[in-house]
């Protein structure tokens, strides 16, 4: 018998390693069609919506859709580039600097490429692509530092429900969380650093998280705590005390209860005691999107200064900065630890270093 090629990977052709980024998503183009077509996608995964699917589906199409989708394409207008969105144009960035960075760092031959939850390029598309490129080991890393379930957890999903279709599986790891990785409060600290040497400090730095529905964090999901630590690690890291910094929670959505305290709210009471300056950040957020662009830098800047407050500033997300491409690097390294792509390569050493970075760092300020 001789081998021939299988409809899934090939026999005759080296064998890479593949890496497959995954953001949220983005509609194709701001007009309200596209817009409308992204947020049925979105809005239809029951992780994002946990209600039952009859009355959710009733509602969705029957209400929001019907009225959401002009005033989130308004948003989407105001932040589009000439390249798109800035969440895909930055993701792809992204893309760009991990795949040299890996092929420099790696022993063997490694692909990186990027899907979207929800949009295009597809998890399906991305998971094609390392296919092509006989990726016979896949690394899915979500590019979420905080663990969700509505994140995470749906990366995961749309992952297993395409492979469901392959025959020859690759082998498979999964990137769950680094929301207290050494590497990324350090590069979230410098950024703030940065900030401030160019501007000063302002009287309160914020640390604003997207919320999920509070229901969702009773029944389990270490969201929450996973946002606190971060920015607890980060203020230390800072040399902060307590009293000038806060956590809060944006992007609410709906009528019910999500984590608290809400961002609008909390800068609204900021005014409103006779604080007059703050700088705002979302280090939930990998690269900067609609809810850090118009969100946090335009609709929350007024709420402050209409309540009285006189300096805002937004601290923009890690994006293709080179420590966060680095750190990105290191912590995709560690985990293809062991597989033979990986055999030569600096990875050893950089992991060893990290883990006792990391146990040195926890030890002193978790
Ligand atoms: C309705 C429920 C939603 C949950 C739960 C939720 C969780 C969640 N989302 C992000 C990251 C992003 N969300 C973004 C936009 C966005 N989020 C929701 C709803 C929920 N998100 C909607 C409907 C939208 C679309 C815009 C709008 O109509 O308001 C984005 C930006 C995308 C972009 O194109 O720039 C990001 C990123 C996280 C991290 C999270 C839970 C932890
Ligand atoms: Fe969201
Ligand atoms: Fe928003």
């Amino acid at each position: 018998m001789t081998f021939v090629d299988t409809p899934d990977y090939r026999h005759d052709s080296q064998e890479c390693l593949g890496i497959l980024l995954v953001n949220l998503g983005t509609p194709d183009t701001p007009s309200v069609p596209d817009v409308r077509r992204y947020l049925a996608e979105f809005l239809s995964d029951p992780r994002i919506v946990e209600m039952a699917r009859l009355p959710w589906m009733l509602l969705l199409h029957g209400v929001i859709l019907r009225t959401r989708p002009a005033r989130s394409a308004k948003a989407y207008q105001s932040i589009w580039t000439p390249e798109g969105s800035p969440l895909l144009e930055i993701s792809r960035r992204q893309k760009t600097a991990l795949q040299d960075l890996l092929s420099q760092r790696f022993g063997g031959p490694v692909r990186v490429a990027l899907a979207m939850r929800y949009g295009s390029p597809s998890v399906a598309d991305g998971l094609g692509e390392l296919k092509a490129a006989n990726a016979r080991r896949v690394l899915v890393f979500p590019l979420y530092p905080q663990y969700s379930a509505t994140t995470v957890g749906s990366v995961f999903d749309a992952v297993t429900e395409e492979l469901r279709r392959w025959r020859w599986l690759p082998e498979l790891r999964f990137i769950n969380q680094y929301h207290d990785e050494s590497g990324y409060i350090a590069a979230v600290a410098a950024s703030i650093r940065a900030h401030w040497a160019e501007h000063g400090q302002a009287e309160r730095l914020l640390f604003s998280f997207h919320g999920i529905p509070k229901e969702y964090f009773e029944k389990g999901d270490p969201y929450y705590c996973q946002c606190q630590k971060t920015a607890r690690l980060i203020a230390a890291e800072l040399d902060l005390p307590p009293e000038r910094w806060l956590l809060s929670f944006q992007s609410r959505l709906g009528k019910s209860e999500w984590l608290q305290p809400y961002t609008d709210a909390t800068l609204e009471a900021l005014g409103a005691q006779g604080i007059k300056s703050i700088q705002v950040l979302s280090p939930g957020f990998s690269v900067d999107c609609l809810e850090t662009l118009e969100e946090m830098s335009i609709e929350n800047r007024h709420l402050f200064l209409e309540a009285g407050g006189e300096s805002y500033s937004y601290i923009p997300c890690l994006n293709d900065n080179p420590d966060h491409m680095q750190m990105l690097a290191d912590l995709i390294l560690r985990h293809c630890s062991g597989w033979p792509e990986v055999q030569g390569s600096a990875i050893d050493a950089a992991g060893l270093a990290e883990r006792a970075d990391r146990a040195r760092h926890m030890g002193a300020k978790a």
